[in-house]
């Protein structure tokens, strides 16, 4: 379990991190989102201890990161995977790891095994692409073998086959009951991933729940409609705060009214309608209507121009 309790890191009078609260339950994998610069590094460097907090604390199964006496067996992290720079080969990467925290050689090729790399694992890291670097930095966090795993952007660079692997992987972890925090810009892979989010922007956490309450208390619920006479029920379901829009010969769909009010409303004025289906928001439509107010460099798609946000930025 990751706690953090006032958690705050300032780089001069930039608070990057701004007395965030929160629990990372063991046994389920926690998703941390936010927009780019809201803080989701500062903080996993924090837990890590790589960071100091300008206030607050953080602390891992009860412990601050540099308390634990093996660290490396007690928290395995990925945090930027182009940070290994060696000429030494993946193998010897990890033999190397590994003697200075008493891990056997069996337990390196355990992790060479699971992450893919074997066929590459005598080649230098230097040559290596950036899913191979991802892939050895998962094995580098998984080498001690241990109760909590944070990975900052663990997908990012790998192929889609990749994606997958580290998917089921996380959600192994968490099975067998170990605490796995990781970030990822894919909304739609945490979605199939994560089965708890924490949203940050600005430094602040924004939303703290299960995936599928974020989902469901976000985004708008939309209903799809077909009725051979779309223009008469568009004009019997119009009323404010609903917005109804065509989408093709007799589809509509429907936003702001529930499906039992529109069957009332086109039962009542003799409309047929054929399907009624509620269409559930995305992952991506719930964090876009979370963080509307949190980007801190907002875009023109019009002209590609960056707009800096009304207050915070750099
Ligand atoms: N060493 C540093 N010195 C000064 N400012 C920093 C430093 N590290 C981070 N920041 C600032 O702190 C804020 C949070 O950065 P951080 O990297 O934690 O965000 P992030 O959520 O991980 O972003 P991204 O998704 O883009 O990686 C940003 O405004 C960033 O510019």
């Amino acid at each position: 379990m990751i706690e953090a309790e006032g958690l705050t890191k300032a780089y001069g009078d930039k608070t990057a991190v701004d007395g965030v609260s929160f629990t990372v339950q063991a046994g389920q994998v926690t998703g941390f989102l936010g927009p780019n610069g809201a803080g989701k590094s500062t903080t996993m460097r924090m837990i890590m201890g790589l960071d100091t907090p300008t206030a607050g604390t953080v602390t891992v199964n009860g412990v601050p990161f540099a308390r634990h006496t093996a660290p490396l067996r007690e928290i395995g992290a990925l945090l930027d995977a182009k940070a290994v720079h060696t000429s030494r080969s993946a193998y010897n990467h990890l033999l190397a790891m590994a003697a200075t925290h008493s891990i056997p050689r069996k337990r390196v090729h355990e992790v060479i095994d699971m992450t893919g790399l074997a066929d590459v694992a005598r080649k230098k890291v230097k040559g290596f692409s950036l899913g191979m670097g991802q892939r050895l930095g998962i094995a580098a966090a998984l080498l001690g073998d241990p109760q909590t795993i944070i990975l900052d952007e663990p997908v990012n660079g790998l192929d889609p086959e990749g994606v997958v692997w580290v998917r089921n992987l996380v959600k192994y972890l968490a099975s067998e009951g170990r605490t796995v925090f990781l970030s990822s810009h894919l909304m739609s892979e945490m979605a199939l991933t994560a089965d708890h989010l924490i949203v940050i922007g600005r430094g602040k956490i924004i939303a703290d729940a299960p995936i599928k309450d974020i989902i469901t208390g976000k985004g708008q619920s939309r209903t799809r409609v077909r009725s051979d006479q779309p223009d008469r029920l568009m004009h019997v379901l119009a009323g404010t705060g609903v917005s109804v829009e065509l989408q093709d010969h007799e589809l509509l769909e429907v936003t702001g009214l529930d499906p039992r009010q529109i069957a009332r409303s086109a039962l009542d004025n003799h409309v047929l309608i054929y399907e009624l289906t509620p269409l559930q928001a995305s992952l991506e439509e719930a964090y876009m209507e979370l963080t509307k107010d949190e980007v801190e460099y907002h875009s023109l798609i019009t002209t590609g121009a960056p707009v800096p946000a009304q207050s915070g930025g750099n």
